[in-house]
């Protein structure tokens, strides 16, 4: 008894430091969860594999079919024993038909698709693994962030259950197979009515009175999600003398009678000295949908199932219904065959109802010695029997000394399928990080030569671009003014081709003359004018020609791509030239007033001059004139050699002549006179209002803003190519540099899951091991 004692203590500390270490691993996995969905959504979306399915073991077809059949048959949330569902029940179907327990389960099934983590695509999927695998990466990666959420959230309500230091078992079974005398067996005490007819109309659940401060109560529950012991009006007292009534019509509408009962005798399930237990006696099944869904629905919080069969019934449908959906969520059920004092024929009945196990529960079949019984609680209420001791002791075995397998394999189990499913999906996407940073550097080297070759295009075609502008400036300003300055000094041909009317008209020649030099002058600026625009439209053509061949590179943008500056119309090269008006050709030519100096020499006038004032002297006026001296001092030399009064007639008579020749002279070459001096005149004033330089400067300016826009869009436009080039390659390069993050991120998770996942599967350790450790 002593020793039975102590065994049960030390089993009680190791299930206590399994539950302490699980919490534990518990608590680390859903951080993991947590940092891995906060690192897909914040940096890199976790790569889930929708192509193949399968995990790294697995090869192409194989392991899409199979991970397809999963998608299709089991909901997101099936898998880890989280809900009931078809493919959970055929994988533990599986487990159990191999005789492996929960951890051989898990290693079988590393090189299957993922079994936690899956996500629920059915509505993308219409059989066509193209059709899944084109769904956006972002729309997959925020799916696999609400399941991560999700998985997240049952691992709470693991680490709940699992710090949950009460057992509850479940009684269920077929109607009236004796569930309330079974109860009432268990605990030495007629509690629960039991009646031929169906009479349990709710769920009741019995525990301890020491859970409500020693005092025996029934408390009946409207809703079991609100209840609290401590708050009255959570429940109604249900006196003992109504309970029969109360259990069998359920006018109030409980859901659940909460009974606290102390315990009537030494070692009962109830009263166990270590463990919170509660046993729940239930509707039997098949009275109605809604209790058996009620019955559904609670699964999760129960421990151990304890299904009861009538001997005389054996299993019925709604029966067969109930152990296969309960075998997703408790791989193994305690089975007690009721009534079996009434069989007569009792290995028969044994045969046939084991024969029923194997097929419905092949684990619980497995350990039959241990999880099914052949009793008859009418007759141990009445006397102790000792098949029902056996089986009240395999019971308690089950529910305190195995409560691992019962209550904390299903979090294990749980545990290491997500783990795993952390394990692939980081392989996934360091693979696929890899793959990416690969491809990544593919398009950097196959992009280089082209980025090269485009500033080396960029520097030649900026170059060529100015020089066609220099070059064609240079040469409007050369010629404009080679050209002009030609023409300022040539004017008197122009005079010259001016027909002379006379003396008579003098003036209006000379106003002639002046006019035409002044029209020829505006014709040769108008001369340089188109010069101008014909080198400024060969300009344009060369540069034009120079974007033609820019658009020719590799990664130009076409002509329709909008990022490509369309050529304002202004910069068109097939629009014409056109110059601003020249206005004023030349401020000297607009104020030009003939003068009387045009019309004579600067000599003759101021013989003219000393003429009409010395009237009276020809020879003084001679011999004032400059251009007569010599004459002059030769006839004084002459006079002196000759008698003085010969000497002056002869004097008077030269005078006379030569006064009257120059007089002649000067007349008669009037119009020369005009043309040679106007066009002098002019020369000069042109000359000095640098008339050829001002129009060269003009000129020059005018070719220089009419083509450097197009050297301007040019160079623009080679920019942004080039501009647009270093952003390709500075994304590239940022790319590469959070695929490369990622990759040692997803590396370092991976080992972190599986170090965990390791750490998690040696809870379910030998005891042997704990034992050693505690
Ligand atoms: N012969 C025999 N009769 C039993 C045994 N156990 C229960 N009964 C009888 O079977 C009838 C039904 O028993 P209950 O305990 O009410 O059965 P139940 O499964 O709780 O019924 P419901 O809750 O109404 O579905 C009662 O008349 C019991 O006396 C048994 O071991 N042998």
């Amino acid at each position: 008894m002593n020793s039975n004692h102590s065994e049960q203590q030390l089993q009680q500390r190791v299930y206590a430091d399994r539950c302490r270490r699980l919490q534990a691993h518990l608590v680390d996995t859903k951080a993991l969860l947590r940092e891995l969905g906060d690192y897909s959504r914040t940096k890199w979306p976790v790569h889930y594999p929708l192509g193949r399915g399968g995990r790294a073991g697995d090869t192409g077809a194989a392991g899409l079919r199979r991970s397809s059949s999963m998608v299709m048959g089991g909901s997101a949330g099936s898998a880890g024993g989280e809900h009931p569902a078809p493919m959970r029940r055929a994988m533990t179907l599986e487990d159990a038909q191999g005789g492996r327990d929960a951890d051989d389960a898990d290693e079988a099934e590393d090189s299957a698709g993922l079994r936690v983590l899956r996500l629920d695509v059915r509505l993308a999927y219409h059989g066509d693994a193209d059709v899944v695998g084109s769904l956006e990466e972002s729309s997959i990666a925020r799916l696999f962030d609400e399941r991560l959420a999700q998985s997240a959230a049952h691992i709470d309500k693991l680490l709940a259950r699992v710090g949950d230091r009460s057992s509850k078992i479940l009684v269920t079974g077929d109607l009236n197979a004796g569930k309330s005398t079974l109860v009432n067996a268990l605990l030495r005490q007629d509690i629960l009515p039991s009646d031929q007819q169906p009479c349990t109309m709710l769920f009741c659940e019995v525990v301890d009175a020491s859970l409500n401060a020693g005092a025996e109560d029934i408390h009946g529950v409207p809703s079991i999600a609100a209840y609290s012991r401590a708050d009255p009006r959570t429940f109604e007292r249900v006196a003992r003398s109504d309970l029969e009534d109360v259990v069998a019509e359920n006018g109030a509408g409980f859901q659940q009678l909460k009974i606290y009962t102390r315990s009537r005798g030494h070692g009962t399930l109830l009263h166990n000295g270590s463990v919170d237990v509660a046993l729940i006696d239930s509707p039997g099944l098949n009275r109605d949908s809604l209790k058996t869904t009620q019955l559904f629905a609670r699964q999760e919080e129960i421990d151990v199932v304890v299904f009861v069969v009538n001997a005389e019934n054996h299993f019925t449908l709604s029966g067969q219904d109930f152990l296969a959906s309960a075998g997703n969520e408790k791989a193994r059920i305690f089975i007690v065959v009721n009534r079996f004092d009434a069989i007569r024929r009792r290995d028969r009945c044994e045969r046939m109802i084991l024969d029923q196990i194997r097929d419905l529960s092949p684990l619980t079949y497995a350990e039959r010695d241990d999880l099914v019984h052949f009793v008859s609680a009418h007759e141990q209420l009445a006397a102790a029997s000792e098949p029902f001791a056996r089986m009240e002791r395999s019971l308690r075995a089950f529910a305190l000394e195995q409560r691992f397998k019962s209550k904390l394999a299903p979090a294990q189990r749980y545990a290491m399928n997500v783990l795993g499913d952390v394990q692939y999906v980081a392989a996934e996407s360091v693979a696929a990080a890899t793959r990416r940073i690969q491809q990544i550097n593919a398009q950097l080297r196959e992009s280089l030569p082209r980025y090269e070759t485009l500033l080396v295009e960029r520097a030649a075609a900026s170059r060529t671009a100015e020089a066609v502008l220099d070059d064609g400036c240079l040469e409007v300003r050369r010629h404009t003014a080679a050209h002009l300055a030609n023409a300022t000094l040539h004017l008197q041909d122009v005079a010259d081709k001016v027909p002379y009317a006379g003396l008579l008209a003098l003036w209006a020649y000379a106003e002639r003359v002046l006019l035409a030099m002044v029209r020829h002058l505006e014709h040769e600026v108008a001369e340089c004018d188109r010069f101008a625009c014909f080198a400024i439209q060969q300009a344009r053509t060369e540069l034009s020609a120079l974007d033609v061949r820019r658009r020719g590179i590799e990664g130009a943008p076409s002509p329709h791509d909008a990022s490509e500056e369309l050529l304002p119309p202004s910069l068109s090269p097939d629009m014409s030239v056109e110059l601003p008006p020249v206005g004023t050709v030349s401020n000297a030519l607009d104020s030009a007033q003939l003068e009387l100096s045009d019309f004579v020499d600067l000599d003759l006038t101021r013989s003219w001059g000393a003429l009409t004032s010395l009237t009276a002297s020809a020879s003084l006026a001679l011999l004032a004139s400059k251009s007569v001296a010599a004459h002059a001092l030769a006839l004084l030399r002459l006079s002196s050699a000759m008698g003085t009064h010969t000497a002056r007639r002869v004097m008077v008579a030269s005078a006379v002549l030569i006064g009257a020749g120059s007089v002649l002279y000067v007349v008669s070459d009037m119009d020369a006179t005009v043309r040679r001096n106007l066009s002098a005149r002019l020369s000069l004033m042109l000359d000095d209002e640098g008339f050829a330089a001002r129009h060269a400067e003009r000129l020059a300016t005018e070719a220089s803003r009419a083509v450097r826009p197009f050297v301007w869009h040019l160079q623009h436009s080679f920019q942004r190519m080039v501009e647009a080039e270093e952003l390709r390659r500075a994304d590239h390069l940022r790319r590469r540099h959070a695929a490369q993050d990622s990759q040692v991120y997803f590396d370092e998770l991976r080992i972190k899951a599986h170090d965990l996942a390791n750490a998690v599967r040696a809870v379910g350790a030998a005891d042997s091991t704990d034992a050693a450790r505690l």
